[in-house]
Order: structure tokens, then sequence, then C-alpha cells
């Protein structure tokens, strides 16, 4: 068997780590949200009447974002929290806007700040529904400022704006799906194994870190399987390759026909499999494996089985394999088309 995989542990929660990033991100454009604001009472100064109210509005404002960005709100991918963010921030615009110079003044293209938000964190769906109410915000402005909707230059302001925010939410949002879809493709290009679709070895190392830690916890029996198969040179080098490939396919398919949703099936590489079967113990895993044998009795497929499990072959997943593995040459020696047991090297099926 190979040594350890010197990379890292593959990231099966992508999702998580997307949005952790996400968070900081958000808290960035709430703080350069608020810089611009305060930028702007200082270089134009408060306006008349309603100034108490607007310093009272961006101080809360910038209390929400930093209580938020400590109390650490996302860690459990909560988007319903990340939407109440563009909501406030779609609130604090407008409130912003009323008390200032309306959508006629610099402030309004704020609005893109929470669009781009939306995007990046709720899709292009929730997106829309923002730039809709966005849309709402801005009819409303211009009612509270007295002038109608149905002057050309209104109906230019509203329009291109609108537009505007419509064509970078989409894209951001197209964009970030992209990205999504990306990383579903490399992670299972780099947790698959293309001949057979099972689990690699990394992928099967990862994933039976968190059944040992339960299988400790609970102090449940679970066992490893290394399967091997017999005489797969001689296929190759007497009816080709391909044939070969398509012997490894038969094998890999039986071991998931035969495996629980539970199990973990995964390719060691070559002609070698392992398997790990949570609450199940040394016989129970034999039973199966001879069952397996059994039914492969007249399609000539033939493979050798070494089997070691929690507690009492190893403490540990890497330990078991090793051990699974000896079994399995155990099995080898023996004449092959066995099971065999760690330890015990009781040759069950020939
Ligand atoms: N067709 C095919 N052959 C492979 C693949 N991966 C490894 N092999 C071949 O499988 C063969 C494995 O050889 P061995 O380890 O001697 O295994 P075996 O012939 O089954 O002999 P024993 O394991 O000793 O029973 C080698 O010839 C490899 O080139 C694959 O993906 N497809």
């Amino acid at each position: 068997m190979k040594d350890q995989d010197p990379l890292p542990p593959l990231v099966w929660d992508s999702q998580r780590i997307q949005i952790q990033g996400f968070t900081t991100g958000l808290h960035q454009i709430e703080w350069l949200l608020v810089m611009l604001v305060t930028l702007y009472l200082v270089v134009m100064g408060i306006p008349e009447g309603g100034s108490w109210e607007l310093l009272m509005a961006t101080i809360g404002y910038f209390g929400f974002s930093l209580m938020a960005s400590q109390l650490r709100f996302f860690g459990d991918r909560q988007r319903w929290l990340l939407a109440i963010h563009t909501w406030v921030m779609i609130g604090f615009i407008t409130w912003f806007l009323y008390s200032t110079e309306g959508v006629t003044g610099p402030l309004a293209s704020l609005y893109l700040l929470a669009v781009v938000t939306s995007a990046l964190t709720l899709g292009v769906l929730a997106t829309l529904l923002e730039v809709a109410a966005i849309a709402a915000c801005y009819l409303l402005l211009i009612q509270l400022g007295g002038t109608t909707l149905m002057t050309p230059a209104n109906l230019a302001l509203v329009s291109t704006n609108l537009v505007v925010f419509l064509i970078v939410g989409y894209l951001t949002a197209a964009l970030v799906d992209a990205i999504q879809v990306s990383n579903r493709m490399l992670l299972s290009m780099a947790s698959e194994d293309p001949l057979t679709g099972l689990f690699n070895r990394r992928a099967f190392t990862d994933l039976a870190q968190p059944l040992h830690a339960m299988a400790e916890r609970s102090q449940q029996p679970y066992s490893v399987i290394v399967i091997d198969m017999d005489g797969l040179k001689a296929i190759n080098d007497s009816q080709g390759h391909e044939a070969g490939d398509r012997v490894i396919l038969d094998l890999a398919q039986r071991l998931k026909s035969f495996a629980r949703s539970s199990d973990l099936v995964a390719r060691l590489g070559g002609d070698e499999f392992v398997m790990l079967l949570p609450d199940t113990d040394a016989d129970g895993a034999r039973q199966l494996m001879q069952r397996l044998l059994a039914s492969v009795a007249s399609s000539g497929l033939q493979f050798s089985v070494g089997v070691s499990s929690y507690p009492e072959h190893g403490q540990g997943v890497e330990y078991l394999l090793l051990h699974a593995d000896r079994a399995m040459y155990a099995s080898k020696a023996s004449g092959g088309h066995r099971v065999s047991l760690y330890n015990t090297v009781q040759h069950e099926y020939g």
C-alpha cells in the first residue's frame, strides 16, 4: 500500500467556506457604506432638519454591522441572516437618501452595494427581488421629494439606474453560481475514482475519520475490509486492458450493491478496494464477504479479502487498513479467493 497522501485534506463543505468568505466581504461592504455616508456628511454638511435622525440612523447602522461581525451570525450557514443584512442595508440607504438629496443626489448609486451583496450571497432570484424593492424605494423617494416620475429626466434616471443594478446583480450572481459549480466539479475530481465512480483513497481517508470518531464515542465496532483482485495482470495480458477495466468495474459495482448506504466503498488504486462498515463486527464483515465470494462463483471473478475490526484489531483507521491489508495478503498466500481476518488468519472460503 502507498504512503499517506501528502496533499491537504479535501474541503467537503465548500458552501460553508464560501459563506464564511462572503460574510467577511459583507462586513467590508457595510463599513464601506458607513464610510461613504460619513464622508458625504463631512463634505456636504449635515442637512437642516432631520439631522438628529440622520446621525442616529448612521450610528445605528454602524452598530448593527459591528455587532453582527462580532457575534459571527453566520457560523451555521444561515443564509436568511445574510438576507436580513441586505434588507437593512436597503432600508438605511433609503432613509439616508430621503434625509439628503433623494435619488437625484450622488448617493443614489449606493443601492449598488446592496445589489452586489445580495448577488454574492443569495443568488439570482433573491437579487431580482431586491432590485424590484429598490425600484419601489426609488418611486417612493421621488414621490416624497414632491416631484413626479413622469418627467423625461426622472424616467431616464430611474430606468438607467435600475438597468445597471439588474445587469450588475445578474452578472455577479451568475459568476457566483459558476464558481459553485466548478467547486463541486473540483471536489468530485479530487475525491472520485474516474473508472468506477467510487471514492478514491484521499476521500476514503477523510471520510473514515468521522466514522471512527463516532464509533469510538459510542463504543460500537466497525470493520475495514481490503479487497484485491486475483489475476488481473493475466486478464490484461491475455484479453487486453479494456477487458481488465471491465472486470474492475464489475467488482466495484458488486461491492457497491453489497454495501449499505452508511458504508464507505473506495478504490485504493489498481485492483485494490476498501470498505468501511460502521456498526459491523469482524464476524458480520466476514459473513458479508463470504456471501460476495459465493455470489461471483459462476462469473469467474476472483479476489482476495482481508478484514480487521475496531476495537480488537486496531485503534485507528490507518492501523485497521494496514491490518486488513495484511489479512488480504494472507488470503493471497493461501491460494486467493477467500476471506481472512487479521490475526486469526482463518481461511473461510476457497
Ligand atoms: N485494466 C486495468 N488494469 C490495471 C488498472 N490499474 C492497475 N492495473 C493492472 O493490474 C495489474 C495488477 O497486477 P498485480 O498487482 O500483480 O495483481 P494481480 O495480477 O491481480 O495478481 P495478484 O494481486 O498477485 O493476485 C497490473 O498489471 C496493473 O497494470 C486499471 O485501472 N485497469
